[in-house]
């Protein structure tokens, strides 16, 4: 594995020590795992604090004990579940599994313990032990994917955007206008989930018709190896090859009086019962945009009508279903203009996958781990600026590629 893509080197230190890496955290999903960690540049980029640095605090003490800025990076990666085996060499090769914290009150029990949320946080408990030593101390999947998405909200500048007609706009978020919003997670699953603050949420629906859907069938109807080839080939195809559309049914014509336009898909995959031809009749291409476009439309239909039975104009989409595609953000964003008639916003995140890995990242403070407690990310002014600063690695237009980093501070006290 490259770990080059990382932007670390595993125990770059030339006296080998391993401090360099502070937190991990793991969300192991149906389908990925990912996984996020903290990483200090340099001893030299410690510096004291005599008090909690703004007013903008992400993460409020109300102690007034010294903190220490680290300047570092947060690290993002992610691995098939199906290939967990990955994930545990990873984590080995770059002695994260050192990066956890041990059990507090008990001193002969000298496990590390690391945080992970998801199903497979309950599945492979046992295989993270016997491989790497380690106990994962699992955290909630709902009480996580909000506490991620809080934090991306309130902490990384132009995390939100919406995305209309090929534009991406950034949203600049008023932390006193941040709730209530709605927040979908478009994993192997759907979940939908009502936030009304900080830990203050419900999960008020769902769909079985999500990532895995699409992944799941597109496999079988188009023979693609990978997800990405998949959602590759619908950039190509033409999803009215497959699609039913008014058209189709009402002879070329709108039909207006029900506010249908002839180009409207009436029923997706409709053309097949009448087309008489067999699946190796149809290009690949055609069928992935038109599951792409079949899937992304339902689950924006299914959130408007949530988000109406709550009166929430905001609606978040995370997962990593999305993938910062253009085809299917603007599916799901047409869909909610559609069905709300203007009044409710598709809205994405730039780190739509990490939610939930995010989340048990934060969650050490939560649970008292002193020793790894993260205050505050520092207050980020513009991205190139100054101490604390954020600073995005790789994407100009704002982008999370596979395996990048977010450079920041953060208060350790
Ligand atoms: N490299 C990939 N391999 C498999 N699925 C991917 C990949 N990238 C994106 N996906 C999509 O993301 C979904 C999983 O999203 P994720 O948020 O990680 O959910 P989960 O927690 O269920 O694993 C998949 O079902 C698929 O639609
Ligand atoms: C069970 C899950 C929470 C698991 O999360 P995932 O691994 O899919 O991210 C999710 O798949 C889900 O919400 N499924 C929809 C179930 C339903 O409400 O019908």
């Amino acid at each position: 594995m490259d770990l080059g893509n990382l932007g670390i080197q595993p125990n770059s230190d030339p006296n080998g020590s391993k401090d360099h890496v502070s937190h991990m955290a793991l969300d192991i999903g149906g389908t990925l795992i990912k996984l996020v960690y903290f990483s200090r540049n340099c001893e030299c980029s410690v510096e004291d604090k005599e008090d909690k640095p703004s007013n903008d605090s992400l993460l409020v003490s109300n102690d007034h004990k010294k903190f220490q800025l680290l300047k570092g990076s947060f690290h993002f990666a992610k691995f098939e579940t199906s290939k967990i085996n990955d994930c545990l060499e990873f984590i080995q090769c770059n002695q994260l599994h050192f990066s956890g914290c041990k059990h507090h009150g008990d001193p002969t029990n000298d496990k590390c313990i690391i945080k992970a949320t998801g199903g497979g946080a309950h599945k492979y408990g046992d295989l993270f032990k016997e491989k790497l030593g380690i106990c994962l101390d699992k955290e909630d999947e709902m009480d996580c994917l909000v506490a991620g998405a809080n934090f991306l909200l309130k902490a990384v500048h132009e995390e939100a955007f919406t995305y209309i007609n090929g534009q991406k706009e950034f949203l600049q978020i008023d932390h006193d206008d941040l709730y209530p919003y709605l927040l979908v997670n478009i994993g192997s699953g759907v979940s939908m989930i009502k936030v009304d603050g900080d830990s203050k949420f419900e999960r008020v629906s769902g769909t079985n018709v999500g990532g895995g859907t699409f992944w799941g069938l597109g496999r079988l109807l188009t023979k693609c190896k990978t997800f990405d080839e998949l959602l590759e080939l619908s950039h190509q195809g033409n999803n009215r090859v497959i699609d039913m559309l008014v058209g189709d049914i009402y002879g070329g014509m709108d039909y207006a009086k029900i506010g249908l336009s002839s180009m409207t898909i009436a029923s997706s995959f409709g053309k097949a019962i009448s087309d008489n031809k067999e699946l190796e009749d149809y290009k690949p291409e055609d069928i992935s945009r038109s599951l792409l476009r079949m899937i992304s439309n339902n689950i924006g239909q299914i959130s408007y009508l949530n988000a109406l039975r709550f009166g929430l104009k905001r609606i978040f989409f995370g997962g990593f279903f999305i993938r910062g595609h253009a085809y299917t953000m603007d599916t799901i964003s047409v869909a909610v203009n559609f069905w709300s008639k203007g009044e409710a916003k598709a809205l994405f995140l730039r780190h739509e996958g990490f939610l939930g890995a995010l989340g048990a990242f934060v969650s050490y403070e939560k649970h008292g781990f002193d020793d790894l407690m993260v205050r505050q990310l520092v207050h980020q002014s513009p991205v190139s600026a100054q101490d604390g600063g954020y600073k995005i690695h790789g994407s100009q237009n704002g982008e999370l590629k596979d395996n990048e980093s977010i450079e920041c501070s953060v208060y350790v006290s």
